[in-house]
């Protein structure tokens, strides 16, 4: 008889063992996807202990490095001003996890377009994740563009990459077409990168 598939239930109770959690979870061969999510939900956010890796810019939103999972994952806090959001983009086969700390973040789902970008993109769905939500995606979901929509609040977001990743394709609505853009840190363990801007215009 099959054993069935029992996965622990965590509750993450600080961001500090948040991280501590996904590394003994990332540490084995088979990582479930709903594990995580599950454990990414359950940690209520606290601002005191994200405060220092959430740093803003005026025009764009930034993203500030907090963990690198011991080469399995990236562990990043997203930082959204009012009006802010990322282009459509893909996720270089990577698994991607998406938690709101703080605010609302409106997430638009798109098809894939065809091989020659053959006009404009496909819209399959949207969604508003609130506060403490964690949303998944990865290539064969689709590709998909965030945007703090608020004109008034700002919104930040804890991200998990898996493998990590250093650029992406961007696609222009209209057209389809497809852009490769490099990606940055504008902090990393809570200190400003030197030179480094907030997401650049061509990401967005
Ligand atoms: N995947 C984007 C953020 S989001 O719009 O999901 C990034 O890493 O910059
Ligand atoms: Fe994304």
């Amino acid at each position: 008889m099959e054993q069935p598939v029992q996965t622990e239930v965590w509750k993450a109770q600080t961001l500090q063992e948040l991280i501590q959690i996904l590394h003994h979870l990332f540490s084995s061969d088979k990582v479930s996807i709903e594990e995580v999510q599950a454990l990414m939900e359950s940690y209520e956010s606290n601002p005191v202990e994200w405060m220092k890796y959430a740093q803003f810019d005026q025009y764009r939103y930034t993203r500030n490095l907090v963990d690198k999972g011991n080469g399995k994952f990236n562990l990043m806090i997203l930082c959204w001003g009012e009006g802010h959001g990322s282009s459509i983009h893909d996720h270089t086969d990577s698994h991607c996890f998406m938690k709101i700390l703080q605010g609302n973040l409106k997430e638009t789902l798109f098809e894939w377009p065809g091989k020659k970008g053959t006009g404009a993109m496909t819209k399959k769905s949207e969604r508003v994740l609130g506060e403490n939500q964690c949303a998944y995606i990865n290539d064969s979901i689709g590709l998909h563009r965030v945007e703090n929509t608020s004109h008034t609040e700002s919104a930040v977001s804890l991200h998990l990459y898996s493998p990590s990743f250093d650029s992406c394709n961007t696609f222009d609505q209209r057209t389809g077409h497809k852009h490769k853009v490099k990606m940055t840190f504008y902090s990393q363990f809570g200190e400003r990168t030197p030179g480094a801007t907030a997401v650049s215009q061509e990401n967005n």
